[in-house]
């Protein structure tokens, strides 16, 4: 391992790990994973889904060896979900059992020194690992263990964390693993990354407390044998700014990066150093490697900052922020059918026409009462779509309105979007629903009952159903009429919205009682857009529907 060279790093050695063809959701997530192994899948036709044959998948493995905490904020769970986070999979070795919570450290029970080699061997045998990361060592016996396996099994890098006191403040590891850290441990490591007061410990207690410190810290700790040094500034004082001091031996970066104000900290340290050591583990050089890492930690402090886990001082993060349903229940979806009672529906043409941006349109007409949007662009580049949409989506979340994607899944995903539109020859929403996971709405076009009920046992969320009156905004589109929109509203077990030639002059006429229970309200283009002021065309509109609704119904209310 000394002098391993991480620079070229090559992901050849991966192992694979089989993968069944029939599972188009868990393909998705290791399409996004890993990239090189799914282009077999990319040719794939999609009936070859149904098959179930093999293929192989390799998968990037870093072995932490670090404490448990029971309040699952730091050590090996902090670790297995970075990980997992970061498309990695995690191998555990216990050093220690800690009870522990968002208060503080209340008992440590260590594992015997040789049962953590016995740990490491089954892992080493059989799994492998590319990159191994410590974390919690609480003593002598247990670091002298590590480094003979390590000896025994060398693997690509070596991360060490030298967790010496949690953040709580609570002392993890006693002076006397000091110095056998410093003389056998830190010259097998690729990278140690002490905060300030254990930069300070390794160096014999002198005080790091400000950049020059770090730096001078950072050369003495390099003096003990590690390839590189990161010197974590996270503990100093003053500024609104951070910065970590990295030195190789020979060139040194300061990485700054802005304080997120937040009681969520707990696990940083273990958090950071993981991810670190998931980034070398995909192949990523090591000075890359931390930016990605850092950046990680960054966006999941960002996304932490809210939660109310624990009454102790320091909560913990949501690792698994991108996957996270924390604090939404199941019957507590994205989606409202109450959203479809006025639903804009965009058409480029029609606002450029009238001299404005999709997304002025789209301000407009929320701030009349549309209730739910659809970015509708038959003409534009991929790129252009893109941007449209990204502004209008600004606007929506400003004012809390969903906003979807008419047929583009790639547009709707690049600007993670509230939900997409299909019609009837577009992806089939089996695969967009894969594509998308549940919390992404999904609207069907339907012009009758069967498909209406394709789509729902598909996982659509609602059915738009029309046209209920010719339109010229939409070419070739067959009317279905009143009698046809009921026709799809009886047949579907979803909530359905009425589209085609709806304007104020019809649409108590669509909503007159008695209707379809799960008819919800309508969609429409050139009523509101083929306007010249988009807000007081979607103010009369709306005004028409509250008429029409019931008092017992939910409405959405006006902004
Ligand atoms: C709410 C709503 N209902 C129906 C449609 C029509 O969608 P589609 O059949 O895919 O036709 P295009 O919009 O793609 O021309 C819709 N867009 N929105
Ligand atoms: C997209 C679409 N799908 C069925 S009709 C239609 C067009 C609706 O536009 P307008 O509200 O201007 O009639």
């Amino acid at each position: 391992m000394q002098g391993a060279n991480l620079v070229g790093f090559n992901t050849n050695f991966l192992p694979t790990f089989p993968i069944l063809k029939t599972t188009p959701h868990l393909f998705c997530h290791l399409k996004q994973a890993y990239p090189t192994a799914s282009s077999t899948f990319a040719s794939m036709g999609n009936d070859e889904f149904t098959t179930t044959t093999t293929t192989t998948v390799r998968v990037p493995r870093v072995l932490t060896v670090a404490g448990s905490d029971s309040g699952a904020g730091a050590g090996i769970q902090a670790d297995m979900k970075a990980c997992a986070a970061l498309g990695v999979y995690c191998t555990t070795v216990i050093t220690a059992v800690t009870a522990q919570n968002t208060a503080g450290v209340q008992g440590i029970h260590t594992v015997p020194a040789d049962f953590v080699e016995k740990q490491m061997l089954s892992v080493l045998t059989d799994i492998g690992a590319d990159v191994v990361k410590t974390g919690m060592l609480p003593t002598v016996d247990i670091i002298r263990s590590i480094c003979d396996v390590l000896k025994t099994y060398p693997v690509k890098a070596l991360v060490v964390d030298p967790v010496l006191v949690a953040t709580s403040g609570d002392e993890l590891a006693g002076p006397a693993v000091l110095d056998v850290l410093r003389e056998e441990l830190l010259p097998m490591a690729d990278l140690v990354t002490p905060n300030l007061p254990e930069a300070s410990a390794l160096i014999g207690g002198e005080n790091v407390v400000n950049i020059s410190d770090m730096r001078e810290a950072a050369q003495a700790i390099h003096a003990l044998g590690p390839r590189n040094v990161l010197v974590k500034g996270g503990h100093l004082p003053g500024t609104g700014g951070m910065v970590d001091v990295l030195y190789d031996g020979v060139d040194w970066h300061e990485l700054s990066g802005s304080r997120v104000e937040t009681h969520n900290t707990h696990g940083t340290g273990c958090t950071l150093a993981s991810a670190i050591a998931a980034e070398l583990a995909k192949g990523h050089p090591m000075l890359p490697a931390i930016l990605a890492a850092k950046q990680y930690l960054a966006d999941t402090l960002q996304q932490s900052a809210g939660l109310n886990i624990g009454r102790g001082a320091q909560g913990p993060l949501n690792h698994l922020y991108k996957l996270s349903n924390w604090g939404k229940t199941s019957t507590e979806r994205q989606f409202k059918p109450e959203a479809l009672l006025l639903y804009a529906v965009t058409d480029a043409a029609m606002n450029k026409r009238w001299g404005r941006s999709t997304a002025d349109a789209v301000r407009g007409a929320i701030e009349g009462g549309a209730t739910i949007i659809q970015i509708r662009e038959k003409e534009a580049e991929t790129g252009e779509f893109l941007r449209e949409a990204e502004a209008s989506l600004k606007v929506a979340r400003h004012y809390g309105i969903p906003l979807l994607i008419n047929d583009r899944i790639d547009i709707a995903m690049a600007c993670d979007a509230d939900g997409i539109h299909l019609g009837q020859s577009d992806l089939p929403v089996a695969q967009a629903r894969a594509l998308l996971g549940p919390e992404k709405i999904i609207g069907v076009s339907c012009k009758t009952p069967e498909q209406a009920e394709k789509a729902w046992k598909d996982g659509a969320d609602y059915i738009g159903s029309g046209g209920v009156y010719p339109t010229t905004t939409k070419k070739d589109n067959k009317t279905i009429g009143l009698d046809g929109l009921r026709e799809v509203c009886y047949g579907s077990p979803i909530p359905v919205v009425a589209i085609g030639g709806i304007s104020t002059s019809n649409a108590g006429q669509v909503m007159q009682e008695p209707r379809p229970q799960n008819l919800k309200g309508v969609a429409v283009v050139s009523a509101l857009f083929n306007q010249a002021d988009v807000v007081a065309s979607t103010q009369a509109l709306r005004s028409v529907l509250a008429r029409t609704v019931k008092k017992s119904s939910p409405v959405v209310p006006l902004l």
